[in-house]
């Protein structure tokens, strides 16, 4: 279980993430929804401890998250894979060296420094490559891919790191609806395969709530909705992304979510 208790980051007077509290159940997919500005990728990226906390804890199945230092950090980066909106992919290098750099933290500091991969190594990205489809593109530079092939790419670098939790900032925004459709699920058939936890930051709602066991939704860095997509009625996308607010207007598609609210049934746990 991920518990987050009073989780809070500050810039100067303003805090980003306010004193958000969460437990989240192992194997869950959550989407985390919000309009731009609302503290997705800080509480991403504070669970990844990329951004520190100024105040809260993070718990991973009672481990303190939030003081571990050194090598135990280095670690729990591992286990706790992130995705990110712009692939972040070493362009000029093949497909399935960008794969082996997941296993970085796995192997001693002489090897990975020397790239010297052995033929196990190689199977298991070649293997990531497989369950994403892509096995094929294996020997092509990273910078002729599509978005979505690059996209791919990132998850099955993700996949070899063996992490317990799948932090996703953003990861169809630049992505057409064919790519969107091919990144999301994968994210799910990894989600139900190897019971990886997946926190996934969205703007589509339409998305979010196809594929999301769980919604939690922030305004000014605070949870303001968390529930079944199904329980995102007109009442929470208003709370969300602020009817009343002159700017910026709630999305059309928002807006078609929250009127298909009421007609859906539920279908997932969380
Ligand atoms: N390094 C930083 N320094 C100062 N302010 C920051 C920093 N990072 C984020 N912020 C501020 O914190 C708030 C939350 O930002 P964050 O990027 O977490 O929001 P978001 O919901 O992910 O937005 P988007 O959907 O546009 O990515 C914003 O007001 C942002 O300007």
């Amino acid at each position: 279980m991920l518990v987050l208790d009073d989780l809070t980051r500050r810039f100067g007077e303003r805090a980003a993430v306010d004193r958000v509290s969460l437990n989240i159940k192992p194997g869950s997919f959550v989407g985390v929804i919000g309009r731009s500005g609302a503290g997705k990728s800080t509480l991403l990226r504070m669970i990844n401890r990329l951004a520190e906390p100024s105040g809260g804890t993070i718990r991973w199945n009672d481990e303190d998250v939030t003081a571990l230092r050194g090598r135990p950090l280095r670690e729990w980066r591992a286990r706790c894979a992130m995705i990110f909106q712009q692939f972040n992919l070493t362009g000029r290098l093949d497909v399935l060296t960008n794969v082996l750099a997941g296993r970085l933290s796995r192997v001693p500091a002489h090897r990975s420094l020397l790239k010297l991969w052995s033929v196990e190594e190689r199977a298991v990205a070649l293997a990531a490559l497989e369950r994403l489809d892509i096995a094929n593109l294996a020997a092509q530079r990273a910078d002729r891919l599509s978005g979505g092939q690059q996209q791919r790419v990132a998850i099955a670098r993700a996949l070899v790191q063996e992490p317990e939790i799948i932090l996703a900032d953003e990861p169809i925004a630049s992505l057409d609806p064919r790519n969107t459709r091919l990144v999301m699920d994968a994210l799910a058939r990894i989600n139900v395969d190897y019971g990886i936890t997946i926190l996934c930051n969205l703007h589509s709602l339409d998305v979010a709530r196809h594929y999301c066991h769980r919604l939690v939704g922030l305004a000014a860095g605070r949870v303001v909705f968390d529930g079944r997509p199904e329980m995102l009625d007109e009442a929470a996308v208003r709370a969300l992304y602020g009817l009343e607010a002159e700017a910026p207007a709630v999305p059309p598609e928002a807006m078609d979510a929250a009127r298909n609210a009421s007609m859906r049934t539920a279908a997932f746990q969380y």
